[in-house]
């Protein structure tokens, strides 16, 4: 698929096409790109960003079902109504529906645990010496839920923990201590697509419908099992009910 993607864009031309991987072949100009390089571009953004959003829609609408009150509060705060789209600078005006997004991946982070190599002999902040070659893990599932970072409540999914600025507004942490998309130079590259892509479903969702994950008869709330692994997902069924807002007015 991504070899057709990049001979389809070779026959076509790239110089007045908007979409990624365009732009890479625009950017790299007379510089010889193989499609060796442009096949790994498109897999890595596939890769990189198909399975993360997806396993953070999950486990948003996991949480919005337990906690319907949540779903509420984001439905007060989006302008408008389902017909009207928003548009981007009102989707980054939603504080209340940023910290929402911001709290589900705090105890789901769509990669849960990442690992690095070391270029050469180290020693951490802490004085942990590390060897050329180590491997070295950061765990953001598990710091995510740790006391000495998030406090007691570290296991309360709480969205108010992250509207501490003036009039409630969203201030976020420091990515050293919320590494859902890494830090420092290798931070994801589509951090803000990823954003973006998230709230753009959850509200237009929200917006319209209740979701309610349900057992298999359709009867009662069942606790989907969160499997881990680098993207983790659901195991099994994920069956929910649906119910328009609009019916229930
Ligand atoms: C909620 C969604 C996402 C999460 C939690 C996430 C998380 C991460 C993490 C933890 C890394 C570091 C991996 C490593 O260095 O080993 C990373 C890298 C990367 N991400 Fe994302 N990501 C998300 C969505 C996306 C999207 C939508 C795209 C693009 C379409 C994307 C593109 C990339 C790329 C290209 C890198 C490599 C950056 C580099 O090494 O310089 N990600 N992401």
């Amino acid at each position: 698929m991504a070899a057709e993607m990049i001979r389809e864009r070779r026959i076509r031309g790239v110089a007045n096409s908007h979409d990624l991987l365009s732009r890479f072949m625009a950017a790299a100009g007379d510089d010889a790109v193989d499609d060796k390089y442009l096949r790994d571009i498109v897999v890595s953004f596939l890769l990189a960003g198909r399975d993360t959003v997806s396993s953070a829609l999950t486990t948003l609408f996991m949480l919005l079902s337990k906690n319907p009150e949540v779903a509420s509060a984001m439905r007060a705060e989006s302008p408008g109504n389902e017909e009207t789209p928003l548009t981007f600078e009102q989707l980054k005006g939603l504080h209340y529906t940023n910290a929402v997004l911001f709290e589900n991946m705090r105890l789901f982070p769509p990669v849960q645990f990442d690992s690095k190599f070391c270029a050469g002999d180290d020693v951490l902040p802490d004085g942990t010496y590390v060897s050329c070659g180590a491997r070295v893990m950061y765990h953001p599932y598990a710091m995510g839920r740790m006391p000495s970072i998030w406090g007691a409540d570290h296991h309360a999914f709480r969205p108010e923990r992250w509207l501490t600025g003036p009039g409630n507004s969203f201030v976020p942490v420091n990515a050293y201590k919320y590494p859902v998309f890494q830090a420092g130079l290798r931070v994801c590259f589509g951090k803000e697509l990823a954003i973006t892509e998230i709230k753009t479903v959850a509200v237009a969702v929200v917006r319209a419908f209740d979701v309610e994950v349900v057992d298999r008869n359709g009867s009662g709330i069942c606790a989907p099992k969160f499997v881990s692994g680098l993207t983790p997902s659901i195991s099994g069924e994920f069956p929910v009910r649906i119910r328009s807002v609009r019916n229930q007015m």
